[in-house]
């Protein structure tokens, strides 16, 4: 099996909720998003699956996010917008657009810091 992996970046504001301490107050972030895909098989060219797609879907997906205000963005307006929560989003809405017999998201990173990060990963 083939991985490939891009990264990205958007910069939003946030709080969390249900949560107590200093998170509940609005602030923002950078983070940065990695993005991994897993590939049974290449094509003529020798690419499991072009980076330059990969770059466009997930920044379709960031776009979304950034310069936001997350709470006031589906599904965050019901969910807390963890990093958690995020991966699993951005990961979900990868999952639609990459996905086919041979390609597959197998696993969406999103660092909130240059120290804490959360992951999604296929089952
Ligand atoms: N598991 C998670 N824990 C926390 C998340 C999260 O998404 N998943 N998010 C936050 C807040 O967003 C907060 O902004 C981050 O807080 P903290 O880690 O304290 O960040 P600091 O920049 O203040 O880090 P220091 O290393 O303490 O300076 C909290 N937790
Ligand atoms: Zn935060």
């Amino acid at each position: 099996m083939f991985l490939l992996k891009i990264q990205s970046h958007f910069a939003a504001a946030h709080n969390l909720i249900h949560y107590q301490g200093d998170c509940e107050n609005l602030h923002g972030h950078n983070w940065k998003v990695e993005v991994e895909v897993g590939a049974h098989e290449l094509d003529k060219s020798g690419l499991a699956v072009d980076f330059k797609v990969l770059k466009r879907e997930t920044n379709r997906v960031l776009d979304l996010l950034d310069h936001k205000y997350l709470n006031e963005v589906k599904p965050f307006d019901e969910l807390s917008p963890s990093s958690e929560n995020i991966s699993r989003f951005v990961f979900e809405q990868l999952t639609e657009s990459l996905n086919d017999g041979n390609v597959f998201v197998k696993r969406v990173t999103v660092w909130e810091s240059d120290n804490a990060c959360a992951s999604y990963v296929a089952d």
